[in-house]
């Protein structure tokens, strides 16, 4: 028998076992399920995830309604955008959803679902997020690591300055934004830096930041066979072959980097630093590879080298994409909305002045900076669906029942806009943080919620602040025409701008003094 009879009697197999479990799902009383479109067999409403996934649920909530029981092959999805549904999930049900659907990434790019972000709640991820917060996240961990993000921002603001010391000059920022955000996280990791001009032809750096863009890409793919199993059995689009090569290669790095420190450890002096400033504080000079390594000492069990490749992975693929398309979205809609640039500047320019750089110890004195980032995630917020959760038991929410297993997906990006909650959504208007007090902030969800929300929202708001603060501190601002920049979503794991920005920037005469000294 050829290849296409066996793939014609496995797709007749599957077809009669899917057919069978949704007739059996419509005949069994118990299970009173939210509204769902009509489904296919097998795929089940996987036809209907057309472009953009979360404006295509946002319609289909529309029309079904807030709560919405989809069918992603195998896989049982709630789509949720009722914010009583998004409490009851994240109050009475948190440790029921506090597990991650096992997808195939989470298997080969994420150590066999070990990682912060895949692993399933239970002693190893509270364990994590344990280290995670004491060592990491903690307001102490953050103000020691500020003179690194500091650094990274001077050698930013530094090249800017050479290309708009004498006039406006078009500058292209996205990449810019990207290489800050990694330098950040990998200078605070391992106390390197891979990313800029000067580091292009250096082999380590181009070999990192390749094993990174290909994990950016291989975890945004969508892999079909993680909802039709048959097709994983085939690997039909060779998805895993090029995961298995990619872990390899991954872990081939990060053991080096590992290894390396373990190294300089045992020769008793720490991992070294790479720095753009020579003036950089000794006690930055603790990488959080060099507290993983002190812990392994004591508690070899819990740090093990696995773990720690783990944490490093996760915290360059969760942290890095996710602040630089937040600064990028900022900056675009700043330049759309010149008022508020001009506030922004206003209240740099009484609280901060212009005889020093501004620093993250100002950010509390700046609450319409504060307003901005507010604003910028609830239009654009970098992950619009956060991340799967999954049941671990039945539960109900409101009238309807989850069967276990359930993959719960919030649709962020359609509560952020809808009109119930905000008026007048899709204006951006900074001020109605400050209007609204408190209240304005219930339903701003960008990190997410409940024990599996996002642990680096505190470091996130310090570099998209700091990023933002210092580039409206020191330069003017212009479109590169009068047409409005374009605000079009494109298509990535953190949702990006379809066209990266670009803009005019002039050093701001006040500052070219303190500018030149960098
Ligand atoms: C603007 C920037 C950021 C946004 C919008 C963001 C958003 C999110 C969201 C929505 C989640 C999933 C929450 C959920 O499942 O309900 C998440 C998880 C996570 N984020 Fe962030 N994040 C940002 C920056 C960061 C940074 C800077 C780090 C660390 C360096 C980080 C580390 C993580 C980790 C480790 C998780 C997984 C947590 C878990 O599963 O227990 N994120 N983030």
């Amino acid at each position: 028998m050829d290849q296409a009879w066996w793939y014609s009697l496995v797709l007749l197999f599957f077809f009669l076992l899917a057919s069978t479990k949704l007739f059996l799902l419509k005949q069994t009383p118990v299970n009173h399920l939210p509204p769902s479109p009509f489904a296919l067999p097998i795929i089940g409403h996987l036809h209907l995830i057309k472009g953009s996934l979360h404006r295509t649920l946002s319609s289909l909530s529309n029309k079904y309604g807030p709560v919405l029981h989809l069918q992603f092959g195998f896989r049982t999805v709630f789509v949720i955008t009722s914010p009583s549904a998004v409490e009851e999930c994240f109050t009475k049900n948190d440790i029921i959803f506090a597990n991650r659907p096992r997808l195939l990434s989470g298997k080969h790019l994420n150590y066999d679902y070990t990682t912060i972000g895949a692993a399933s709640y239970g002693h190893h991820w509270r364990n994590l997020r344990r280290f995670t917060a004491l060592q990491i996240f903690s307001m102490n961990c953050l103000n020691k690591s500020s003179l690194i993000r500091q650094d990274e921002i001077r050698l930013l603001l530094g090249k800017l300055f050479k290309d708009a010391q004498h006039g406006f000059a078009k500058v292209e920022l996205k990449s810019r934004f990207s290489e800050l955000a990694f330098n950040i996280i990998i200078r605070m990791v391992a106390g390197k830096r891979y990313y800029g001009d000067d580091l292009e032809d250096l082999e380590e750096a181009s070999q990192f930041r390749d094993i990174i863009s290909e994990n950016f890409e291989l975890s945004g793919a969508s892999n079909p066979g993680d909802f039709v199993p048959f097709l994983q059995w085939i690997d039909y689009y060779g998805l895993e072959r090029r995961m298995l090569t990619l872990k390899a290669k991954t872990d081939t790095f990060l053991q080096s980097l590992i290894d390396e420190c373990r190294c300089s450890r045992e020769s008793n002096s720490s991992c070294s630093l790479q720095s753009g400033n020579s003036t950089l504080q000794e006690e930055t000079k603790t990488t959080m590879i060099d507290v993983m390594l002190s812990l392994q000492e004591t508690e070899p069990e819990n740090y093990t080298d696995t773990t720690i490749k783990g944490i490093i992975l996760i915290l360059l693929i969760a942290g890095t994409d996710t602040t630089s398309v937040t600064i990028e979205w900022a900056m675009s809609l700043l330049l759309n909305h010149q008022e508020v640039l001009k506030k922004a500047k206003a209240e740099l320019h009484t609280n901060v002045g212009h005889d020093r750089l501004m620093d993250e110890s100002d950010l509390p004195r700046l609450p319409y900076l504060q307003g901005i980032i507010n604003e910028t995630l609830r239009l654009f917020p970098a992950v619009p669906l956060l991340s799967p959760h999954e049941s671990s038991d039945d539960c109900t929410i409101g009238e309807f029942d989850v069967p276990k297993g359930t993959v719960l997906i919030i649709n962020a990006w359609a509560i952020h806009r809808d009109p119930k909650l905000w008026e007048d959504p899709n204006s951006f208007k900074p001020e109605r943080f400050g209007e609204m007090g408190g209240e304005a902030k219930k339903w701003l969800i960008p990190f997410g919620l409940g024990r599996r929300g996002c642990p680096g929202s505190g470091l996130a708001n310090r570099v998209v602040g700091l990023a933002l603060g210092t580039l409206i501190q020191c330069f003017e601002w212009e479109r590169v025409s009068e047409e409005e920049v374009d605000m079009t979503e494109g298509a990535g794991l953190s949702m990006p701008k379809a066209k990266p920005l670009e803009a005019m920037c002039k050093a701001h005469q006040a500052m070219i003094y303190t500018l030149s000294g960098l």
